[in-house]
């Protein structure tokens, strides 16, 4: 009987960040502030001879995920490995981190390794950063809450505050993160549109992000039509980074948000990545 473990992790929002750079992956990332929400990946790991990788989502699947594939060689391990999410993938719902941090998280346990949590992060962290497709969510989706972080890397500070109300997000498609952080320019402006300070709450994390997201001049047209429906009705809304998406607070967000798109209820998670069951 084949083995398998299955493990789940949160996915996170970035609602503005600005890249560190270090001297090696672990001191590279980013600062900025986002929400762990309760949405993530949930990864099914089997032993197999060779690697395969099957990412699933709404019934639809596709081969292939370069950031856990080079994760699982790192590991030395071979591995059948199937990711499941409902939010859809490159739309700035930090679903790379989650589906790395998920499948490691099972990897782990599956083949004994014993490493702790931080170990498990600081792998899903490097394959991240490598592979260019995020700088800040593996530190933030290590555990819940709206996450502000004030310093590059898996041990940074993080402060974590766990607000009860829901946040709302439609997507309008992906937008690879790899492109954003590959251009200096736009490196360039985000820099400079960084908000120097933390949240106090949710509405407060939207209004920043709003800030942040104008200044960095990420803000594309579809997204930007959104964003101006929810300014016509007082909605705090900003876009997801880096996805072509729009993210809002507050009760009328729902209404607001439901004329332009596939409407995602979103809860502030609790928690980072967890093994649900291990078979047999
Ligand atoms: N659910 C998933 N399962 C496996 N790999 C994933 C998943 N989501 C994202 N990835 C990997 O990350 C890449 C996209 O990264 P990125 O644009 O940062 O997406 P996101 O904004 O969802 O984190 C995908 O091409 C894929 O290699
Ligand atoms: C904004 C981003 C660089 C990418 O986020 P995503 O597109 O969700 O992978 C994130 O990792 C961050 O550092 O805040």
């Amino acid at each position: 009987m084949v083995r398998t473990a299955v493990a789940f992790s949160p996915g996170h929002i970035s609602g503005y960040f600005r890249r560190v750079e270090g001297s090696e992956p672990s001191t590279t990332g980013s600062i900025g502030a986002g929400v762990v929400i309760s949405e993530g990946v949930r990864s099914t790991v089997e032993e197999a001879r060779e690697t395969s990788i099957r990412v699933v989502r709404q019934g639809h699947a596709t081969a292939g995920s370069p950031p856990v594939e080079y994760a699982l060689e790192r590991l030395g391990v071979a591995a059948r490995v199937t990711t499941e999410c409902r939010l859809p993938i490159g739309a700035g719902f930090g679903l790379s981190a989650a589906a790395l941090l998920a499948t490691l998280t099972a990897v782990n346990h599956l083949f004994d390794f014993g490493l702790s949590a931080d170990e498990v992060a600081a792998y899903a962290h490097e394959a991240e950063v490598l592979h260019r497709t995020g700088l800040g969510d593996v530190a933030a989706s290590r555990a819940g809450g709206v996450v502000c972080r004030t310093g590059a890397g898996i041990h940074a500070e993080i402060t974590r505050i766990y607000p009860e109300e829901p946040l709302y997000a439609v997507s309008l498609g992906a937008l690879p993160t790899a492109s954003v952080l590959s251009s200096d320019e736009a490196m360039a402006r985000i820099a400079a549109a960084y908000p120097d300070r933390c949240p106090r709450d949710l509405p407060d994390f939207c209004r920043l992000s709003r800030g942040f997201a104008e200044r960095s001049g990420l803000v594309a047209p579809e997204v930007r039509r959104v964003l101006d429906a929810c300014d016509a009705a007082g909605v705090p809304a900003s876009m997801t980074m880096l996805g072509n998406g729009v993210f809002a607070c507050g009760k009328a967000a729902e209404r607001v948000l439901s004329g332009l798109g596939e409407v995602y209820t979103l809860h502030v998670a609790h928690r980072g990545a967890y093994l649900i069951e291990e078979k047999p």
